[in-house]
């Protein structure tokens, strides 16, 4: 499958809003308030941005201007409905952005919808649980043999093609399908329930997803976190898993003009989310151990932990659009099953490379 850079940005803003669409006696008509998140997703030409390694940033930009409009204000006197979808529809028609593939607004923490450019919506929210398990099948010296617990989380997906519509999948549909689930799940000995006695996020994810695809034709995905760092997307026939690595660096934009800050060093806490797709391993009932991806990556990560970026072998210019490049390289010989890479400057702004396929994005 052929590569594809995109670069990401979010920015937050206050507003309130009534959604009056929705059935009579819904506590959204009434008039509420969101932190709400922009993000967008856009395949930025070269000589878009002032000075190469300068795109996220021209983004990020970008994107903070146009929804300023919204910061602070009663969404209902700036567009009649204002669900996330049609949010969504206001950002792209106003975003004068080249490459633009996904405009999204998440708000609140726990559920959002991204917007493509052919009114497709993917609508998520995401759901806790607390539980314990152990894993039967793994080494007698691996920690997940104990007895241990998790608080678990997991977004439902779900897909539609909008057709003008003002909403995609409704988020109390997702709601209603989670209450049985998490009945089952919160605060259980996972291992004891009928069909989850090697339960994995691969096998837990797959459990979730027999029992709510039924229930709901467009859920696309189901995600499972098992930890704050590693989890499982499935979608009725790929497993992906994701590892996130934290690291503490220093950088300079040296295509940036001399007066520019940014010019001379300065640094960021980076979040690097690895993707990985492999076929399950029938044995483990996992496909790849997040504890290998981790100890395969330790190497890399060890060049870019507390080291200035620009001095890392081969990299003419540290900014994410460059480095997911040079970690598709680095990553090539450990990590085979690696298909997308996710690196963020700051929250939500960054780049991703992905030669698999693109899956669902998390929320920030
Ligand atoms: N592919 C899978 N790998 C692992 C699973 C799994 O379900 N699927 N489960 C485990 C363990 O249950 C473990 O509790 C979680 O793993 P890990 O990310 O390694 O946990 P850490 O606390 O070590 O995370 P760090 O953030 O890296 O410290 C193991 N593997």
């Amino acid at each position: 499958m052929s590569e594809r850079l995109f670069h990401v940005a979010a920015a937050p803003f206050e507003a309130a809003r009534r959604v009056a669409i929705l059935p009579e006696g819904h506590r959204a008509r009434r008039l509420h308030g969101h932190g709400f998140v922009a993000r967008v997703r856009a395949e930025i030409p070269d000589g878009w941005a002032p000075f190469r390694g300068g795109e996220g940033d021209r983004l990020t930009q970008a994107l903070g201007d146009c929804i300023a409009e919204l910061d602070y204000r009663d969404l209902n006197e700036v567009l009649p409905i204002p669900t996330d979808e049609n949010l969504a529809r206001w950002v792209r028609q106003r975003l004068a952005v080249p490459g633009l593939d996904s405009v999204g607004i998440q708000s609140t923490p726990h559920q959002g919808a991204d917007l493509d450019g052919r009114d497709h919506v993917h609508v998520w929210r995401r759901f806790r649980f607390e539980a314990a398990h152990h894993l039967p099948r793994v080494a007698a010296d691996h920690p997940c043999g104990r007895l241990h617990g998790h608080g678990f989380e997991v977004i439902l997906h779900a897909d539609q093609d909008l057709a003008g519509h003002d909403m995609g999948p409704d988020f109390d549909r997702l709601e209603a399908l989670w209450v049985p689930l998490h009945e089952a799940l919160h605060q259980r000995y996972l291992n004891e329930i009928p069909g989850l006695e090697n339960p994995t996020s691969e096998m837990l994810a797959r459990w979730l997803w027999d029992r709510v695809r039924p229930e709901l034709p467009a859920l696309s995905c189901v995600s499972v976190y098992e930890t704050a760092t590693a989890g499982c997307h499935f979608d009725g026939r790929h497993f992906r898993i994701w590892k996130e690595q934290r690291f503490e660096s220093a950088v300079r934009r040296v295509h940036a003009p001399a007066d520019d800050p940014r010019h001379g060093w300065h640094g960021h806490s980076y979040l690097l989310r690895l993707h990985l797709t492999a076929p399950l391993d029938e044995v483990h009932g996992w496909t790849i151990d997040y504890g290998d991806v981790k100890a395969l990556f330790a190497p890399i990560y060890r060049q870019l932990d507390h080291h200035p970026l620009n001095d890392l072998p081969h990299l003419d210019e540290a900014a994410p659009g460059h480095l997911v490049s040079w970690l598709r390289e680095a990553c090539a010989a450990a990590l085979p099953q690696l298909d997308r890479i996710d690196l963020y400057e700051t929250p939500g702004c960054g780049a991703l490379l992905c030669w698999g396929d693109l899956g669902p994005n998390l929320p920030l």
